[in-house]
C-alpha cells in the first residue's frame, strides 16, 4: 500500500503517503474511531521541513560526511575507491572542458586551416585522453558503488533491528515508538541510496566548479545567468520533496493499518474464521476504503507536483531566453569574441546540466537524509528506552522475593491500575499459585517479577536487593517462562525447545531431558522427522501441531532454559484431562529439585498441591495462604473452588 519515496526529482506525484484527512467512516468503525496520528515526533520533522534551499546547501557537507561515514563503516576499501574515482573523474571532466576552450580558440583564428588544426591537435588529444580516463573512472566507481550499497543497507538494517530488539517491552507497546519504527525502517534503504546520490553530488559539484570557473574567466555576467537558469528546478524539486515527506509522515500509521488488513486476509491463523464467518468481504471492503483514501492523497500530490513543475518550466524558459539574449547582445556590442561565445555556450550547457544534476541530487540526498535522520532518531530513542546494562548483583540463593506495596499501571492506559498496592512474598523452592478472575492482574504480576515492567510505586525485593537496581541480564537469567501466548517459532521442533536458552550449546541430552520433564516426548515421536520437523505449515515439509502439543513443547522450552524460577501461565489450558494431570505432576517434580514455580491457573483442583496461594481481585491482593487455609476461611478462593466443584456434582 505504501513505500518510501525513491527520488525527490520524481515529479510524477506517485507519492506514497496518503493523507489521514481521507480516513473513511468504515475505517473509523474498524478501528473504533478515527486513527490517532500521534505527533510525538513531529517537532523533529518540522525542524527538517523548515529547511530552505540555502540551509539545504549549508547542510551539504554534513550530508556528504554522513554518507561517507556510512560507507566507511560498511566497507573502507570500496568507500575509498568510490571517493577516489569520483574526484578523479571530476578533475578529468574539468580538464576536458578547458581543452575544449583551447581547441575552439585555436580553430577560430585567421591562420591557415592546416595550422589551426595542428595547433588544436594537442588539446584534442588531451580531451580524448580525459574522456577515456573519465569512462574508466566511471566504471571503477560503478563497480565500487555496487559493492558498497548493499553493505551500507545491511549495516543500517542491522543497526535498526539490533536497537529495536534491545528496548524495553513498554517501548514496543508504545504507539509513538511504533510510528518511529515504521518510518525508520526506510532509513536503511535511504542510506543505501545516499551512497550513489552522494557520488553523483561530488561529481556534479566538481564539473560545476570547472564550468563556473571557465565562465567567470570568459565574462563575469555569465555566472549569475547560469544560476538564474537553474533556480526554478531547484525550487520545484525541493517543494515536491518536502510535500512528499510531510505526507509520508502524516500517513504512516494509516499505511500500517492497511498493510495489517491485507496481511490478515492471507494469514493462516485468520484463515478459518475468514472462511467460516465470511470475514473476507468485510476486510476487503475496509482495505478498499483505506486504499481509496490513500489514492486521493496520491492524486493530490500529483496535482500539486504537476503545477509546481509547470511553474518551474516557464521560469526556466524565460531565464534561458535571457541568457542567450545576453550572449547575443555581448556579441553584437563586440564585447565578446565568437570563439569565446562558442566556449561560453558549451560551458553554460555543461554548467547548467551539472547545476541541474547537483540540485536534484542534493535534494535527493536531503530527502534520503530525512529518512536516515528517522533512523538516527530511532537509535537515540531506542538507546534512551533500552534495557539498562549492569546493576546490583542478585543474591545467589535468595530466600524469598517480596512485592512491597507494588502499584502498576500499563503505560498509556487510562483507567484503573493493573496492580494496586500489592504486598506478597514468593518463597523460593516452593510452588506458589496465583489465582483470580480474568483481568485480576496475575499475568501483570509475573511480568513485573520477570522485569518486563517496573512498578510505578513500591519495590520488588530479592531478599534485600531491589529488582529496580538489579542487573537485568542476571534477573532474566533466573527466569524461565511459559507465557499464555508463548511464541510458536516457525522453526524446527529442536529449535523450538532449544531457543529457551539460545546462547547455550545445544546438546541432545539436555533436549531429551527437557522433553521428558515436559511430557513432550510423544509429541516429538509423532512428528515425521522427529526433532528436525519444521513447525511452519506454510513452508514445504512444514508440519502443524495441535494447541496441546504446542503447549507441551512450550513447557519443554522453559525446562530447557533451566531458570531458577519457572513461571507458568495457564500451562494446561489446551491440555486434555490426562495430560493436565501429568503436566502438574512434572511441575511438582521441578519444585522438588529446588526450582521455584509460580503457577497461574484457573483450574483450582491443580492448585491444591501449591505451597502457597495468592488470590488477586481487580489488581489487589485479597487472600494469601495454603489451599487448606483458604478453603477454611471461606473467602474468594473458597467461593471459586466451590463453583468449580459444583459443576462436577451438578447433574
Ligand atoms: N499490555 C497491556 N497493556 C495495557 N493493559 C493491559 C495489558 N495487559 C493487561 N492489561 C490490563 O491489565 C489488567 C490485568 O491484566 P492481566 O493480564 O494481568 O490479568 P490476568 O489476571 O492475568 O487475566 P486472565 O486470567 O484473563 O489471564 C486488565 O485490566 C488488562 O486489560
Amino acid at each position: 500500500m505504501e513505500e518510501p519515496p525513491d527520488s525527490a526529482a520524481d515529479d510524477s506525484g506517485a507519492a506514497d503517503a496518503p493523507r489521514p484527512g481521507g480516513t473513511s467512516e468504515s475505517e473509523a468503525l474498524l478501528f473504533g474511531g478515527p486513527l490517532r496520528y500521534d505527533t510525538g515526533w513531529s517537532q523533529h520533522e518540522d525542524a527538517f521541513l523548515q529547511l530552505g534551499f540555502r540551509a539545504m546547501l549549508t547542510r551539504l557537507p554534513a550530508l556528504l560526511g554522513a554518507s561517507f561515514r556510512l560507507a566507511w563503516q560498511a566497507d573502507r576499501q570500496a568507500a575509498r575507491a568510490v571517493l577516489g574515482a569520483e574526484l578523479a573523474r571530476g578533475v578529468a571532466q574539468a580538464v576536458s572542458l578547458l581543452a575544449v576552450n583551447s581547441v575552439l580558440a585555436r580553430l577560430m583564428t585567421s591562420a591557415p586551416i592546416a595550422d589551426r588544426l595542428r595547433g588544436a591537435a594537442p588539446a584534442l588529444i588531451t580531451m580524448a585522453c580525459m574522456l577515456c580516463a573519465a569512462a574508466l573512472l566511471r566504471a571503477a566507481s560503478t563497480y565500487a558503488t555496487g559493492r558498497l550499497e548493499p553493505k551500507v543497507e545491511r549495516v543500517a538494517t542491522e543497526q535498526y533491528l539490533e536497537r529495536a530488539a534491545a528496548v524495553e517491552l513498554s517501548a514496543i507497546e508504545d504507539d509513538a515508538f511504533h510510528k518511529l519504527l515504521d518510518t525508520a525502517q526506510y532509513g536503511a534503504a535511504s542510506a543505501r541510496r545516499m551512497i550513489a546520490t552522494a557520488t553523483r553530488v561530488v561529481n556534479a559539484l566538481i564539473s560545476l566548479i570547472a564550468a563556473a570557473g571557465v565562465l567567470t574567466v570568459l565574462h563575469p555576467v555569465l555566472l549569475p545567468l547560469l544560476v538564474t537558469m537553474t533556480l526554478p528546478s531547484a525550487w520545484s524539486a525541493l517543494t515536491i520533496a518536502r510535500r512528499r515527506y510531510r505526507s509520508f509522515h502524516a500517513w504512516v500509521q494509516h499505511a500500517r493499518a492497511g498493510r495489517l488488513i491485507s496481511g490478515l486476509l492471507t494469514e493462516a491463523a485468520a484463515a478459518p474464521e475468514i472462511r467460516v464467518h465470511g470475514v473476507g468481504p468485510f476486510l476487503l471492503r475496509h482495505f478498499r476504503s483505506m486504499s481509496e483514501a490513500a489514492e486521493e492523497e496520491q492524486a493530490r500530490l500529483a496535482r500539486l507536483a504537476a503545477r509546481t513543475g509547470l511553474i518551474a518550466a516557464v521560469w526556466t524558459g524565460l531565464a534561458t531566453a535571457a541568457t542567450y539574449a545576453t550572449l547575443g547582445g555581448l556579441l553584437l556590442a563586440g564585447a565578446m569574441a565568437l570563439s569565446v561565445a562558442g566556449t561560453a555556450v558549451i560551458a553554460i550547457r555543461t554548467g547548467a546540466a551539472s547545476l541541474d544534476t547537483l540540485v536534484l541530487e542534493v535534494n535527493s540526498l536531503h530527502e534520503d537524509a530525512l529518512f536516515v535522520g528517522d533512523l538516527d532518531r530511532l537509535c537515540v530513542e531506542a538507546a534512551r528506552r533500552s534495557i539498562p546494562a549492569g546493576g546490583a548483583a542478585l543474591p545467589q540463593d535468595p530466600r524469598e522475593i517480596r512485592f512491597d506495596h507494588v502499584t502498576f499501571r500499563y503505560p498509556g492506559t487510562a483507567g484503573r491500575d493493573a496492580l494496586r498496592d500489592v504486598s506478597l512474598t514468593l518463597p523460593t523452592g516452593k510452588i506458589v499459585a496465583l489465582v483470580g478472575e480474568n483481568g485480576s492482574g496475575k499475568t501483570t504480576l509475573v511480568k513485573l517479577l520477570a522485569g518486563l515492567y517496573a512498578p510505578d510505586r513500591g519495590r520488588i525485593l530479592w531478599d534485600d536487593v531491589d529488582a529496580a537496581t538489579a542487573d537485568r541480564a542476571q534477573l532474566a537469567e533466573r527466569i524461565a517462562m511459559v507465557a499464555q501466548d508463548f511464541k510458536r517459532w516457525p522453526f524446527t521442533a529442536r529449535v523450538n525447545v532449544a531457543i529457551g536458552r539460545a546462547s547455550a550449546a545445544r546438546t541432545d541430552e539436555r533436549l531429551r531431558t527437557s522433553l521428558t520433564e515436559a511430557g513432550a516426548e510423544p509429541v516429538v515421536a509423532d512428528l515425521p522427522r522427529g526433532l528436525d520437523t519444521l513447525l511452519a505449515k506454510a513452508f514445504t515439509g512444514g508440519h502443524e501441531l495441535s494447541g496441546g502439543q504446542w503447549q507441551r513443547l512450550g513447557i519443554a522450552r522453559a525446562a530447557y532454559r533451566r531458570g531458577r524460577i519457572l513461571v507458568v501461565d495457564e500451562p494446561t489450558a489446551a491440555l486434555d484431562a490426562r495430560a493436565e494431570l501429568e503436566v502438574f505432576e512434572k511441575i511438582r517434580a521441578l519444585a522438588g529439585t529446588g526450582q521455584t514455580v509460580v503457577l497461574i491457573t484457573h483450574r483450582l483442583a491443580s492448585v491444591r498441591h501449591a505451597d502457597l496461594v495468592h488470590v488477586l481481585d481487580e489488581g489487589r491482593l485479597v487472600e494469601s495462604g495454603t489451599p487448606e487455609e483458604l478453603l477454611a476461611t471461606g473467602g474468594v478462593y473458597a467461593e471459586l473452588y466451590a463453583l468449580q466443584a459444583d459443576q462436577f456434582l451438578a447433574r
